[in-house]
């Protein structure tokens, strides 16, 4: 059975201008989310999951833009757009759970006032009344007592601010939200309050969800695939099933599967991942992640590696064949 893509990001690149010259922080990225698909983005800080997420929302600043590639959802390019039909297209197929509920907000505003200018600037046609109507179902929806809605953000615990902040972006019920990070800043139990939540909506409603984070077992719990992105490659697509034991994967997603606790069995010591990542001006040749590797080999500073398609994943490296419990 075919299935239906609802993000098409083709040899996506993006540069960030600096005194250096122009610098790349996402490098010719191909992968899609199909409908009613959770996909993960994970990585290490600094490997470039933001950035992408700003493009593929359209939405990068800070002198970033894209140099390559494409980014369709619903099959539309979105560089393509002018202005206008992208005002209208945002937001309502296409949203963004931000990192930060606090600096998401308007603190000066009420959020039922904020839920409510979101929906008229979608759909002017809308009477007030209505809009208020259905900012009390939005809230209903995130489990939020529709009574808070005259409270303003600082009013509200942090765990609330994300609900009404996830509230806001499906407010118009999009195909496709990203979500970055968005429980990072909130306590253990309520992390796993919002997560069970996030997903009850994603069934109710029915969109995909591109979910950023730096948390391997978070991740690879909630997402049908998991996309591992270092130095601004995608080095692994992997189907999240078969992330229990690191065989046939690349060996950057083994060093994040055996930082795991809960990954590695009693005989397994925890490792880290040796060394740091690369600043964008200084990223080695062939195959970025070499210089940490212990699987590497000569050929992996002088070619870059070839993108293998397995039983498990989409893989670029060398040697993933090599990669698992024996022959670390
Ligand atoms: N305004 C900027 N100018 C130059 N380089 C930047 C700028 N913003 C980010 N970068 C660089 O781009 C790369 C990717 O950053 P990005 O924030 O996308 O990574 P990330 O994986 O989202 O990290 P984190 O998990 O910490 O949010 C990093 O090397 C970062 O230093």
């Amino acid at each position: 059975m075919s299935r239906t893509p609802v993000l098409e990001v083709n040899n996506l690149s993006v540069g960030y201008q600096t005194t250096k010259g122009v610098l790349e922080a996402v490098r010719k990225v191909d992968f899609s989310v199909y409908e009613n698909e959770v996909v993960g983005l994970i990585g290490e800080s600094g490997s470039g999951k933001s950035t992408l997420a700003y493009a593929i929302m359209r939405l990068l600043k800070n002198g970033a833009h894209v140099t390559e590639g494409s980014v369709k959802v619903l099959g539309q390019d979105l560089y393509n757009m002018d202005p206008e039909t992208l005002r209208t297209f945002r937001w309502s197929n296409i949203s963004m759970v931000f990192q930060s509920a606090m600096n998401a907000l308007n603190p000066v505003m009420t959020v039922e006032q904020q839920i409510i200018d979101t929906l008229r600037f979608h759909d002017p046609s809308i009477s007030k009344k209505a809009a208020l109507e259905l900012a009390r179902e939005l809230f209903r929806l995130v489990r939020i007592d529709p009574s808070r809605l005259k409270s303003y953000p600082h009013e509200l615990s942090g765990g609330m601010r994300q609900r009404v902040i996830i509230a806001i972006a499906i407010a118009l019920n999009p195909k496709f939200v990203i979500m970055d990070e968005p429980t990072t800043a909130l306590d253990v139990v309520v992390q796993k309050s919002i997560l069970d939540q996030i997903m009850e909506l994603k069934e109710r409603l029915g969109f995909s969800i591109l979910f950023i984070s730096h948390d391997f077992s978070l991740v690879s719990e909630i997402a049908d695939r998991v996309a591992v992105m270092y130095c601004g490659r995608l080095v692994e697509v992997a189907n999240s099933g078969t992330l229990s034991t690191p065989d046939g994967h690349h060996p950057y997603t083994e060093g994040l599967i055996h930082a795991i606790p809960r990954f590695t069995d009693k005989k397994t010591k925890l490792r880290g991942i040796p060394g740091t990542p690369p600043a964008l001006d200084k990223i080695p040749s062939g195959c970025s992640f070499h210089p940490r590797c212990k699987y590497a080999e000569e050929v992996c500073s002088l070619q870059a590696p070839p993108i293998v398609k397995t039983e498990k994943s989409i893989v670029e490296c060398h040697f993933h064949a090599k990669v698992g419990e024996h022959n670390g």
